[in-house]
Formats: C-alpha cells, structure tokens, sequence
C-alpha cells in the first residue's frame, strides 16, 4: 500500500503542466534583475534569484528564498550514504508521455538516522512556522544529467502553502513562471548544498520548473547540470 499522502504516481501531483518552451517576450538565461538586497533576508542571497523585472520579484519577496551552503559536506555526505543504496535499487525512468519529470528516479522516506533527522529538522526549523502542518513524508528526487523537471504547481492536494527543498550533487537552476502573465519570470540559483523555500504566491501562482542541460542558464550564464539529488520537505494543506 502506498501512503496516503504519497506525492509520487499520484495522477493529480501536478495541476499544471506547460511544457517547456522558451519565455514569450523574455529570453530565457538573459541576465534579468536581481532581486535587491533591500528585499531579500540578507544581501548574500539576493545575487541567487533573478527576474524579469521589478515588479514580479516585488511580488515574491519573501516568498522565494535561497539559502546557500545550508548544509556541509559532511551533512551532505551523510544523506547520500542514506540515500543512495535505496536509489539505487530503482531504474531512471524516462519518456513517460505524462510525466511531469524526465529522467527521474524517486523515493520518500519518514524515518531517518539521528544524524539526517537533524539536518531535517533544521530544514524544516527555517521553512516552517512552529505549528504549522508537516508532511512527514520527505521527498527525495533523483534526476540524471540529462533529466529535467517541467512546469507545474504542486498539487494542493497533497500540498500546504510552503515547500523547501535541499539540493545535492550538483547545481541547477530553477524557473518559477507566472500563471498569469507568462512573461513574469524569476529564476533561482541552486547551487549545490543549498536550500531553496517557495511559498504563498511563488508556489501557488507560478510554476516551477528545472531546466534541462543546453537550457540550464543563470543570468546569462551556463549552469552545467550533472546528476541532481532533492530533499524536499512540504507542508500539508489547511484541512477544508
Ligand atoms: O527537485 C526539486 O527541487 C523540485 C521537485 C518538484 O518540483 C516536485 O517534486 O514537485
Ligand atoms: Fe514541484
């Protein structure tokens, strides 16, 4: 039996699903603007995410956050040689018409070492408010060199207003695209042992994506993409 709450080979994880062509009206990796440091929590993070202009980075402030070296080397270490042995017992699966992720290999995982369970929780210290409903769940997602993950919103049923995310192994840029106005875009730059936290808006009015290598630029600048380990913690939805 797969849990209740499960978010993977659920038909309706994901709302939305665009496709993954370019920008209309915005070239996809040109430079965009920073977000200020005025807006971001410290000046460090805000060379992370870009966007197409003032207003829509307006509009995520505070809701998109990048995090750099979140966890160490060692932590990271740590979770891999939790991860890995139960990864890789699974086949990366690719081509699937509906997926929503190319070249993927996924698990979740309630129950960590004592070590991994600190590094969670520290996650989840920053991402959530004290009470606020957790998916126990952890979701750990493995995409290849040459996978990539589509546009799409989480969905809501199975996920709260926030979610927060490590990434292992290597850095990756992640796309949030307004569903509005299509040519509203913010890019994050997930380096490698950060820690990325949508919310509110930027998780339930754009979608997010992760670019493919030969997509996979930062403000003008190739972001080579190698091998991507996620752990994601999410909130669960307010009860109806
Ligand atoms: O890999 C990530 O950080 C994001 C994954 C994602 O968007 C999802 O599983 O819904
Ligand atoms: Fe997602």
């Amino acid at each position: 039996m797969r849990p209740r709450f499960s978010l993977l080979w659920s038909p309706v994880r994901f709302k939305a699903l665009l496709g993954s062509s370019p920008l209309p009206g915005s070239r996809p990796g040109a430079p965009g603007l920073a977000l200020s440091a005025g807006r971001s929590r410290s000046a460090g993070r805000s060379r992370l995410v870009v966007g197409s202009g003032p207003a829509v980075l307006e509009l995520v402030s505070g809701q998109v956050e990048v995090r750099e070296e979140f966890i160490s080397e060692e932590e990271e270490r740590e979770l891999l040689g939790e991860l890995e042995p139960v990864l890789k017992r699974k086949r990366y699966q690719f081509d699937h018409w509906d997926n929503a992720i190319h070249g993927y290999r996924e698990t979740e995982r309630s129950h960590w070492s004592e070590r991994n369970s600190e590094t969670l929780q520290r996650v989840r210290d920053v991402a959530f408010p004290p009470g606020i409903p957790q998916l126990g769940l952890v979701h750990v997602l493995d995409v290849d060199k040459g996978g990539y993950i589509k546009p799409h919103v989480d969905s809501v049923k199975f996920c709260g207003s926030t979610i927060a995310g490590l990434s292992l192994l290597s850095p990756s840029v992640m796309r949030l695209v307004s569903e509005q106005n299509q040519s509203d875009w913010v890019d994050l730059m997930l380096l490698r042992r950060s820690l990325y936290i949508l919310r509110g808006a930027a998780r339930y009015l754009f979608t997010h994506q992760v670019l493919k290598e030969g997509d996979s630029y930062f403000g003008g600048v190739e972001v080579p993409r190698g091998r991507r380990i996620s752990v994601i913690c999410r909130s669960l939805p307010s009860a109806a």
